[in-house]
C-alpha cells in the first residue's frame, strides 16, 4: 500500500471514529446484564439458538496430572455452536476445579484445533443481544482458564480461525486472527490475553491485519474492525483501569461491530469462498 492510499485511509477512519458511538451499548448492556443475571441462562440461551458438536472434559488415564477438553465437531473443523459454547464452559468448570490434575490441555478431535464460530450459528446470533451473552460466556471461560493455578496448554492442529485463536490466546503455552477481515474484533474475550501475550505493537499487528502480512492486506480489513481493534490494544495498555472497567469497555467494543454491515457480509463471504473452495476441490479429482 502506498502512502497516498495509506493516508486516505486513515483519513476515512476519523469518519468511523466519529460515527461508530459506543455509548448507545452501555444502556444496552445494563439492561442486557439484569435480563440475564446468571451464567447459566446464557449458558442455555447459546445452546438454544445452535446446536452440534459437543466439548468434554475427561482425565488421562495414563497421565493422571493431566486433565483434557476436548472439541468435537469434526465435520465442521470443530467450528464451535453455541451448543459448544454451551458445553465449553462446563468443560472448563470442571477442569479448573478438579484437584486431581496439575494440566489441562486444550484440543479439537481429528486433528484440528477449531476452526471459530460455525457461521450459521453466528449469523444466527448477529445481534445485540447475541453478542452481549456469547462475549459474557466466553469471556468468562477464558478467564477461568488463564486464571486458573493449572498450566493450560492449547493444541494448535490445523486449523485455528477467529475466536479459536482467543482460546489458545488464554493458555498458557500454545502452538492466526480473522476477526479483522469480518469486520469485527476478538468477541470471545481474547482481548485482553493477545496484548498481554504478545505485547500492544505485535497485538495491533494481528488485530489489524487478521493475519501477519504486509500492508497491502490492510486494505482489506473493515475500517470498522481497525477502529475497534485500535480500542481494544488501547484498552488494556492504557494506565490505571481496573480489571472490571477494561472488561466492560472489550464488551462495548465488541457489541460496537458485530452484526455490522461489514460484519454480516463477511460472513455470507466465507461461506461463499467455502462453497468455491469445495467445487474446486471436486474439479481437481
Ligand atoms: C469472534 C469470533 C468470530 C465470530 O464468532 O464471529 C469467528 O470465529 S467467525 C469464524 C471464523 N472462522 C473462519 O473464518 C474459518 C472458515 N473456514 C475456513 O476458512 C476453512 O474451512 C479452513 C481454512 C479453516 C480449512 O479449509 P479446508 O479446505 O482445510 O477445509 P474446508 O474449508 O473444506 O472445511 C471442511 C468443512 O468444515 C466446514 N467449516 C470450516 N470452518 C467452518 C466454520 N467456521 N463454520 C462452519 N463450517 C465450517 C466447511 O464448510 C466444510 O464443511 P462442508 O460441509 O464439507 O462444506
Amino acid at each position: 500500500m502506498n502512502n497516498a492510499m495509506l493516508l486516505h485511509r486513515l483519513a476515512s477512519l476519523r469518519q468511523v471514529t466519529q460515527a461508530a458511538s459506543i455509548h448507545t451499548h452501555v444502556k444496552t448492556i445494563a439492561q442486557l446484564s439484569s435480563k440475564y443475571e446468571k451464567d447459566e441462562a446464557k449458558e442455555n440461551w447459546l445452546k438454544e439458538q445452535g446446536d452440534g458438536g459437543s466439548v468434554k472434559y475427561t482425565r488421562n488415564g495414563s497421565n493422571p496430572d493431566l486433565g483434557q477438553v476436548t472439541f468435537h465437531h469434526k465435520e465442521k473443523l470443530n467450528a464451535f455452536t453455541g451448543a459448544m459454547m454451551h458445553d465449553f464452559s462446563l468443560a472448563v468448570r470442571e477442569a479448573v476445579k478438579d484437584e486431581r490434575t496439575r494440566c489441562v490441555v486444550v484440543r479439537g478431535e481429528n486433528g484440528n484445533f477449531c476452526s471459530g464460530g460455525e457461521l450459521n450459528f453466528v449469523e444466527k446470533i448477529a445481534s445485540e443481544e447475541g453478542s452481549y451473552v456469547m462475549n459474557t460466556v466466553m469471556m468468562s471461560s477464558l478467564k477461568k482458564l488463564a486464571n486458573s493455578d493449572k498450566v493450560s496448554i492449547a493444541v494448535l492442529e490445523g486449523s485455528t480461525m477467529g475466536g479459536a485463536s482467543e482460546i489458545a490466546s488464554a493458555c498458557d503455552i500454545r502452538v492466526g486472527f480473522v476477526q479483522g477481515k469480518m469486520g469485527v474484533c476478538p468477541g470471545w474475550g481474547g482481548g485482553r490475553f493477545l496484548v498481554k501475550t504478545l505485547g500492544t505493537a505485535r497485538a495491533m499487528e494481528y488485530l489489524s491485519t487478521a493475519a501477519v502480512v504486509g500492508a497491502e492486506e490492510l486494505h482489506k480489513v473493515s475500517k470498522h474492525a481497525f477502529v475497534a481493534a485500535k480500542r481494544m490494544v488501547v484498552n488494556y495498555s492504557g494506565k490505571n483501569r481496573n480489571p472490571k472497567e477494561r472488561e466492560e469497555e472489550e464488551r462495548r467494543i465488541f457489541m460496537s461491530v458485530w452484526g455490522h454491515a461489514d460484519h454480516k457480509k463477511s460472513i455470507h463471504d466465507i461461506r461463499e469462498n467455502l462453497i468455491r473452495a469445495k467445487k474446486e476441490k471436486s474439479h481437481k479429482k
